[in-house]
């Protein structure tokens, strides 16, 4: 222990982690076990699979948990810092496994949680002037190990535009859009590129939304949306349709909110299928 330290504390006091009381360690006796306890809110840099430029280097908001068995008081918060800092070469979907089981042994725990949620990148050009520019979304990464089963969700953000079928059907001209963010997860037995899930959304909006959009591509923007009318709930059978088409996908869920901008409140719709694990 440094000079400073050793100062402050009276002689009596021996501060080395064994001689410290290990509140966590001690029982409980409210027989009542926590699904979840850990730590939330760590900023921790990943690597992601990249489709174009091979691996994409971002900053993910992590909450780690492992379950809680009755008869222990608390968790060790710092070992599953102690398991991040040594997988410091970043995290990747391909340590996953490896960490979670690194978590399950530090805490001697049978299920491990992670979230991940990060800014992922995407250059698009515009349609028409095709000026290229960086768009991003929000993805995440959800594992667990629960035992030796590992499980993982993908999940995407995506903005686009969406304009109202009705305003259109009967308006002389003209009819209300709006941004609306769409959100997907799924979970897969085989890979599948977030540039994917992202491409599939932008695809069966009224329009998708572009970093850079010179008077061409406003044009442009403006009535192909006018041209692809949605409502929300067809934002969301239509991906719904396209998911359960897709073999790699085994369960997605996929939720629409249109920022109404005509009306004081947003439109929402959901669709769950196929067999969560
Ligand atoms: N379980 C638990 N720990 C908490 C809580 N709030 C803060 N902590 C902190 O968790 C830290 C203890 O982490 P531990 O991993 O138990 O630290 P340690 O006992 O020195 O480390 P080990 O020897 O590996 O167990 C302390 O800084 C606690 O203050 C809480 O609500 N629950």
């Amino acid at each position: 222990m440094d000079e400073k330290v050793s100062n402050l504390m009276p002689d009596c006091c021996d501060a080395s982690a064994d001689a410290l009381p290990d509140m966590q360690a001690s029982r409980d006796t409210r027989r009542l076990p926590i699904d979840k306890v850990g730590v939330k809110g760590i900023r921790h840099p990943i690597v992601v699979k990249d489709r174009n430029r091979g691996a994409q280097n971002t900053v993910a908001d992590i909450n780690m948990t492992v379950n809680l068995p009755h008869h222990f008081k608390g968790t060790h918060m710092s070992r599953f810092l102690e398991v991040l800092a040594d997988h410091d070469d970043a995290i990747s979907v391909e340590n996953l496994p490896d960490l979670l089981t690194k978590v399950q042994e530090r805490l001697s725990a049978h299920e491990a949680h992670i979230e991940m949620t990060f800014p992922y990148f995407m250059r698009k050009e515009a349609p028409v002037s095709k000026q290229a520019g960086l768009m991003d979304y929000q993805a995440r990464f959800v594992a667990s190990k629960k035992g030796d089963e590992f499980l993982m969700t993908l999940g995407v953000d995506v903005a686009v535009t969406s304009l109202c079928p009705c305003s259109k059907e009967i308006s002389q001209y003209g009819a209300h859009n709006q941004r609306s963010l769409v959100s997907l997860n799924i979970q897969s037995n085989a890979f599948v590129w977030i540039e994917e899930l992202i491409e599939l959304v932008e695809a069966n909006a009224s329009c998708e939304l572009y970093a850079i959009l010179k008077r061409p591509d406003e044009k442009y923007v403006t009535e192909r949306a006018y041209e692809n009318p949605r409502f929300v709930e067809d934002m969301v059978r239509d991906l719904a349709e396209k998911l359960d088409a897709d073999a790699r996908i085994t369960w997605f869920s996929v939720a629409s909110e249109n920022f109404e901008s005509i009306h004081n409140h947003s439109a929402y719709a959901f669709i769950e299928g196929g067999e969560a694990r």
